[in-house]
């Protein structure tokens, strides 16, 4: 943590409510918005009256850097002046968070922000948050709207898209030789603009695009992940696997038989497979009931369709949140399994630093409602450059050729955000 505990500021915090609903993405500024949305619901936020950079930790798959987070949040939270006319998950004070991929990695953070705008089930507010000393934030000066990102220039990112197919045929073989079950592979590619990159125009396409998805920007990260990891209300706890992918059809009857193709796919079942143990074996000590169906369904994106499995669980007396999210990460979907061997798979293959990719990413407020997403179909957004990600999991049966084309499908989200 860079600011230790005992500087972090106290809060002083106001949420009223608004008459209109707002427009969440319209309110948002140029520069650093935070954003949660999906269908037109949830939460912008923008300044920071606190911010928390974690440290990166030794080992590869620690979690001190939540435990650190929930520790810096309990002090916030238990330090602030707090008057909540809603009283809503999401009104009150409310923290934004990335976490990395890697424990090793640094870069994990969550901000409080100054003035939050939240939007769910009809009722709409604003929050304020002042640190002692500061004056009120203007909440009144009207956003610039957003801009069009411009002409861009491609990059090959860590590895080019010949390299990355070699190391998932290594990791075939490493799997079919029984160092593990599945592992995910990720690769990035770079696009640079002319100018700044706007976040609000990629939110914007983002959330129109992907209305069942949820778009996020978090401290640069942009994206909009169909991947929910936890959503907290009271003591109930709510999740969505996604393991085994197919594209989109270019017909109804192609779409159809992709599907099916899909459904009966003993590779993906056994990739949902692994998702849906591992989530089990996570919540078991954490939750007094996990629920998820014998079968999954399918979640079909604009880009590319999924194996698609709801879980709900019952959080036990004095889990956290942040445990609970410590815990889910990595989930098979985005490591592998065995998770230890897979993280050091990814470590030795992948030939990048995933940074936030990968990782937990969305917000918790005082009284530790939250959702929290994995940070897929997205891109560290930073001036004018993006640097976008993509993994697929790899079991015995895949094949590199296939896994690149739906790399390519993963990527298309964020390609076509930044694409005016
Ligand atoms: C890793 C990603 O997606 C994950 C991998 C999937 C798969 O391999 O079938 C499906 C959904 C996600 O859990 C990504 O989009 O980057």
């Amino acid at each position: 943590m860079t600011a230790a505990l005992d500087e972090l500021p106290t809060l002083t915090v106001r949420t009223v409510p608004l008459d209109e609903a707002p427009d969440l993405i319209a309110r948002l500024p140029p520069t650093a918005p935070l954003a949660w949305l999906r269908r037109g619901e949830g939460l912008a936020g923008w300044g920071e009256a606190a911010r928390v950079e974690l440290a990166a930790e030794d080992r590869a798959r620690g979690t001190g850097r939540f435990a650190d987070a929930s520790a810096a949040l309990e002090r916030l939270m238990a330090g602030a002046d707090v008057s909540d006319e809603i009283g809503l998950p999401g009104s009150g004070p409310v923290a934004f968070g990335g976490f990395t991929f890697d424990a090793r990695s640094p870069g994990s953070v969550l901000v409080i922000p100054r003035v939050v705008v939240g939007h769910r089930g009809g009722r709409s507010w604003l929050t304020t948050v002042v640190p002692s000393g500061e004056g009120q934030p203007d909440v009144s000066a009207p956003a610039p709207p957003p801009a069009p990102v411009g002409p861009l220039v491609w990059h090959a990112g860590s590895r080019t898209a010949e390299e990355w197919a070699s190391a998932v045929a290594a990791a075939v073989e490493r799997i079919r030789a029984g160092e593990l079950d599945k592992v995910v592979m990720a690769r990035d590619v770079v696009a640079e603009a002319r100018g700044g990159i706007d976040p609000r125009t990629l939110l914007a396409r983002l959330a129109r695009d992907y209305p069942d998805c949820y778009t996020f920007a978090v401290d640069g990260m942009v994206g909009a992940t169909p991947e929910l990891l936890l959503r907290r209300e009271g003591d109930e706890v709510a999740s969505l696997v996604l393991a085994g992918t197919r594209p989109r059809g270019a017909t109804p009857k192609e779409d159809a038989r992709l599907a099916e193709e899909l459904r009966e796919s003993a590779k993906d079942r056994e990739e949902h497979r692994y998702a849906i143990d591992s989530l089990r074996a996570t919540l078991a000590p954490l939750c007094a009931s996990v629920e998820a169906p014998e079968r999954p369904g399918l979640l079909r994106l604009a880009n590319v369709q999924h194996l698609a499995s709801p879980a709900r669980a019952r959080l036990r007396p004095g889990a956290s949140t942040l445990d609970v999210v410590a815990a889910m990460h990595p989930t098979a979907a985005v490591g592998g399994t065995p998770t230890g061997a897979a993280v050091q798979m990814i470590r030795d293959l992948e030939g990048m630093d995933r940074g936030r990719y990968a990782g937990p990413v969305g917000w918790i407020d005082g009284a530790g409602n939250g959702e929290w997403g994995i940070a897929l179909r997205c891109a560290h957004v930073e001036g004018s450059g993006a640097r976008l990600f993509a993994g697929c999991g790899i079991v015995a049966g895949s094949d590199p050729a296939a896994e690149s084309a739906e790399s390519d499908s993963k990527l298309r989200v964020m390609r076509e955000a930044l694409t005016d």
